[in-house]
């Protein structure tokens, strides 16, 4: 592209917002570098969703193990060696991802970026690296309430790092990781309480599914504090006191859950110009910032879209497209699955069940606890919710099972490409499977 600068395309952060771009990128002989100051990989594989999943993992089979009436005896989750093996698979993936990019010749630059100028970009205080154009893919850090002892609760990476598992844990906040975490926690033996900030949990979902998962918790012996006033956390010997609606709560650990803000400060972007709001960077249709040669990538946008891994997987590769002259059109988002991995899942993609009923689309109510499929593995709790437009095209679904996930996968191309009844027709799945099964409701 240049000689001017040192490189075609720098990236300041190493997660999915960039590899999954960078890496085809270099390959188009295009000369790229990659600052990042923590773990190759970001977020997703380190502290997010495959380290997570890895430890939702025996929660899983020990909920098909209580489901069924052939097998027989308790099941108990050995935290430790779930944390062990959760390690242990997470440690090869920064290696894994530095190794390919590496192997299309992408330099990595260990360090904090901050920019100097638009086109320049200081690592550690010490090493100056310039470019053509740069993407700032920095990501999300964990949110702190701003109440007198909030440096004694913990982040979900710290969770995933504990040694061993608190015998009674406070969960402050009902989104994904709070409803995520409860789900594990209580699982391996935690008796937990979630403080919810108002009534509702898992706000992005379906409320009738999300209550159906907060009363299987509770069930299992998770407390819900609806409209919890948290205003303080204090010591009490090698325990915790949180203060909430004038009530002491005594516990041993306590993680905050209460979302996640962008890493927009200290990285030079005032210097520069480039325009954020407290959602994140702020980025035109075709994610260049403000600053002509600045663009944005994954978590750290202000977007309307779902900050998860596959946003940033698609925005980073749509990037490598417009860098590499594939594409000068702007970005055009795919229908986003969103899912929360508690037991059973909650998963969704396209039009939601609300959105279908403002504008009149047909909506159809599935229970499957009688459905043969999901009878094989009896499970107790298993709905889903189809919606169709006006010319009878499935645009959106949502389920609340175990197989949620699956489902929405197998899905997933029919609500994006907008397929008719003659080329459904043509989709035959393996019998029996999933695909099978719900290719039979649509
Ligand atoms: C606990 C948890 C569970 C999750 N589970 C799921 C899930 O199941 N499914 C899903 O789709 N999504 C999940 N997510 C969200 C997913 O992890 C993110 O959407 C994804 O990682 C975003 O990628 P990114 O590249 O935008 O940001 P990140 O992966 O956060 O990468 C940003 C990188 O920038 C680096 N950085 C920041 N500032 C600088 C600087 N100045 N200089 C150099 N480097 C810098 C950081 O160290 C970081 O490595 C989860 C998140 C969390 C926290
Ligand atoms: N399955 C997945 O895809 C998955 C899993 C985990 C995390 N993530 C991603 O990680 C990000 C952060 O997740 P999160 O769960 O931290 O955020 P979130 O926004 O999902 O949930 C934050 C919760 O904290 C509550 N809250 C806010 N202030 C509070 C207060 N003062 N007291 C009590 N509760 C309070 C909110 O009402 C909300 O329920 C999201 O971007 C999400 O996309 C995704």
């Amino acid at each position: 592209m240049t000689n001017k600068y040192d490189y075609d395309v720098l990236y300041i952060g190493a997660g999915h917002g960039t590899f999954d771009g960078a890496i085809p990128l270099a390959k188009t002989g295009c000369k790229v570098a990659v600052v990042e100051s923590g773990l190759i990989g970001g977020t997703c594989p380190n502290k997010g969703c495959n380290a997570k999943i890895t430890l939702d993992q025996p929660v899983k089979i020990s909920r098909e193990i209580e489901n069924s009436n052939e097998l027989e005896g308790n099941i108990q989750i050995n935290w430790e060696k779930s944390l062990k093996h959760k390690q242990d698979l997470i440690d090869q993936l920064p290696p894994m991802i530095s190794g390919l990019m590496k192997s299309v010749g992408i330099d990595i630059v260990k360090g904090h970026g901050i920019f100097k100028d638009q086109h320049t970009v200081v690592v550690d205080g010490n090493v100056t690296v310039t470019a053509d154009k740069i993407v700032v893919s920095t990501g999300l850090r964990p949110n702190r309430l701003d109440i007198p002892g909030d440096d004694l609760a913990h982040d979900s990476e710290n969770f995933m790092n504990l040694k061993s598992l608190p015998k009674n844990i406070v969960i402050m906040g009902a989104g994904y990781i709070g409803m995520e975490f409860a789900t594990i926690a209580n699982a391996a033996g935690s008796k937990v309480t979630v403080l919810m900030h108002n009534e509702m949990a898992l706000r992005e979902f379906h409320q009738p599914f999300v209550q159906k998962v907060v009363d299987d918790l509770k069930k299992r012996g998770v407390t819900f504090v609806e409209n919890a006033k948290i205003t303080s956390l204090e010591e009490s010997g090698a325990d915790i006191i949180v203060t909430c609606d004038g009530q002491k709560i005594q516990t041993d650990w306590v993680l905050d859950a209460t979302g996640r803000i962008p890493n927009i400060e200290k990285i030079g972007l005032e210097k520069i110009g480039v325009k954020c709001n407290k959602h994140g960077i702020i980025v035109n249709d075709h994610l260049q910032t403000n600053v002509d040669n600045v663009y944005a990538s994954g978590d750290v946008i202000d977007k309307i879209q779902p900050r998860l891994t596959p946003t940033a997987v698609f925005e980073s590769t749509y990037l490598m497209k417009l860098f590499s002259g594939v594409t000068t059109g702007p970005i055009v988002y795919p229908v986003i699955p969103t899912v929360t991995f508690t037991s059973p899942r909650i998963a969704q993609a396209g039009v939601t069940v609300e959105e279908g009923v403002q504008k009149g689309y047909k909506i159809v109510d599935s229970d499957l606890t009688g459905d043969w499929y999901y009878q094989v593995d009896n499970e107790p709790i298993a709905e889903s919710k189809f919606i169709y437009d006006k010319d009878n095209k499935l645009v959106g679904v949502t389920e609340v099972s175990d197989k949620a996930d699956d489902v929405i996968n197998t899905l997933l191309p029919i609500i994006e490409l907008k397929l008719d009844s003659e080329q459904l027709g043509r989709i035959v799945s393996l019998f029996p499977s999933i695909s099978s099964d719900v290719m039979g409701r649509i």
